[in-house]
């Protein structure tokens, strides 16, 4: 597991760092040399070998001097733009310490640019003359470098206001930021290579990113004396008239190993799935206007016969689909993965009935739900996403999956984020195969946090290895289906070398 800090988090634990004994002009000796080695290595796969380091006047800049003095002392040729006069102490003596050529203006024909202009300090919006710097790295036509961060990226959110600086690869100083794997941040970063230089960190409350091998505890070897009872009984809820396939994606549940799963449709659409997926035991719903319809007796034989329930995919927003999720809080006693219309219907109708619960609840809106939940725009929840979702995991004591090309994972103590995913999964029915998913692996365990990060683990891998066949524009939501157990077997095979 690694963890994902903000701005202030990382300079604080650099702080600490220096308290327990190491230096600032280790620490910095260290990031130099590890972005030099980054640089060194590009070169080797680069015809034009000749660098130009860009350097701001923070430590950012500092970590730039002290990689443009180690590339130059290896023989590359190497020339340094200062772009703002050194600031900071180590930056001044980084400056002092570095005698390779200067140069004014960055002109194209580098082979390799690195950009140490702004880190983790970097706030606001690019002034006129950082902004036109780094339009000039955007153009320069080199392999692009960013020291800890792209320039312009903002380190807490991944949001950049105009121009920012478009890496082929960052150097990850210490921690990944949530700036990374946020918004902007993976289109901006390139590939992210993360540079140890000995950060010490002061606490584990950090916002986590789980690892294939913590996820894989979620799939232990199954018993050859088990049976279906021991897997989850799973209960998917939705579909309409409108939406007839949405509940058939949360055959996940089935691909991630749940023992039992049954689809309840409403009637209107129950028909044609008949035999549809043999493994699944079907259960009509009544309907009204061809969306499901609130039956008591139905849903209590479902409540006392699940471990947990997915319900709001392909429901279409409806007072009944309300009453339908106000039973489940109050009389289920399992595990409740809330999607969709589930969501949108809780937000037009009184987001308080989750006030008023005896099971798990586990929320999975994408950016927009969210904004309906919170009552708040798309953009404070681009800007405030970990904030927003914290409190009101916390508010309302239910986990939140809030997703987005990160998946940003809440509950009332904890953080996680799921970086795993592809723009492939930006259609429609990713959202239904992940409830499925997360509804299976919740069933199984108390951790609703790693289960969260697991399903949303399984399903952006599943989305990234099927791209490499069927491309980004391809993969649809059904053929994740096929590719899900292949995932799964992965993280399988990985707990058993455990
Ligand atoms: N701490 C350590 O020991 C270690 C740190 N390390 C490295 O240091 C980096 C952090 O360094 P840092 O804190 O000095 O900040 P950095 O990003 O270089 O820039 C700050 C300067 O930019 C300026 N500025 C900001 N926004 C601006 C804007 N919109 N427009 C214009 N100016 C703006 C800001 O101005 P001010 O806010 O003071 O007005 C200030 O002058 C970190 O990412 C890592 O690479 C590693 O070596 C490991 C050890
Ligand atoms: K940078």
């Amino acid at each position: 597991m690694r963890y994902v800090l903000t701005n202030a988090e990382m300079r604080a634990a650099d702080e600490f760092t220096m308290e327990s004994g190491v230096s600032s002009r280790t620490l910095m000796e260290r990031a130099g040399k590890a972005v030099a080695k980054l640089a060194e290595k590009a070169l080797s796969y680069l015809s034009e070998k000749s660098v130009a380091v860009v350097c701001g006047s923070g430590n950012n800049g500092g970590d730039g001097y002290c990689a443009a003095r180690i590339l130059a002392k290896k023989g590359f040729s190497v020339v340094v733009f200062e772009a703002f006069p050194p600031k900071t102490v180590e930056c001044q003596l980084e400056n002092a310490r570095c005698r390779t050529p200067r140069i004014n203006t960055l002109k194209k024909g580098y082979g390799l640019v690195i950009d140490c202009l702004y880190g983790t300090g970097f706030h606001g919006t690019l002034n006129e003359r950082a902004a036109q710097i780094v339009k000039e790295i955007n153009e320069s036509g080199a392999f692009v470098l960013a020291a800890d961060i792209p320039s312009g990226l903002a380190g807490d959110n991944g949001l950049c206001a105009g121009e920012a600086v478009r890496a082929d690869m960052t150097a990850v100083i210490g921690e990944f930021k949530a700036g990374h794997l946020f918004n902007d941040g993976p289109d901006l970063c390139g590939e992210l290579r993360v540079c140890d230089i000995g950060i010490v960190l002061p606490e584990k409350d950090y916002m986590r990113m789980y690892a294939p091998k913590d996820l894989c505890a979620l799939f232990p070897k199954r018993k050859s004396r088990s049976n279906k009872g021991d897997y989850g009984r799973v209960a998917i809820l939705g579909g309409s008239e409108r939406y007839s396939g949405a509940p058939l994606l949360g055959m996940s549940a089935f691909k991630a190993g749940a023992g039992y799963v049954r689809l309840c449709v409403p009637d209107c659409i129950f028909s044609p799935l008949i035999g549809k997926y043999p493994e699944a035991i079907l259960q009509k719903m009544p309907s009204a206007n061809g969306v499901l319809a609130y039956d008591e007796a139905a849903l209590s034989e479902i409540a006392a016969q699940s471990d947990s329930i997915a319900v709001g995919m392909g429901c279409c927003k409806d007072r009944e689909i309300y009453r339908i999720v106000r039973y489940l809080l109050e009389h289920f006693t399992g595990t409740l993965v809330l999607d969709a219309d589930a969501l949108n219907s809780l937000a037009e109708f009184g987001v308080n009935a989750l006030e008023n619960k005896r099971c798990t609840v586990i929320l999975t809106p994408h950016v927009k739900e969210f904004s309906r939940l919170c009552q708040t725009t798309v953009q404070e929840v681009c800007e405030n996403g970990a904030a927003l979702a914290r409190a009101f995991a916390k508010r309302y004591g239910v986990t939140l999956m809030l997703k987005s090309n990160a998946t940003l994972i809440s509950d009332q103590s904890r953080a996680a984020v799921s970086s795993a995913g592809s723009p492939a999964l930006a259609k429609g029915g990713s959202g239904d195969v992940l409830a499925g998913l997360t509804a299976a692996i919740a069933a199984r365990t108390d951790d609703t946090l790693l289960a969260c990060a697991c399903a949303s683990f399984i399903l952006g891998e599943s989305a990234i290895s099927l791209s490499q066949t069927l491309g980004e524009y391809g993969v649809c939501a059904s053929d994740l289906l096929q590719e899900i157990p292949k995932t799964v077997k992965k993280l399988e095979s990985l707990a058993r070398i455990k």
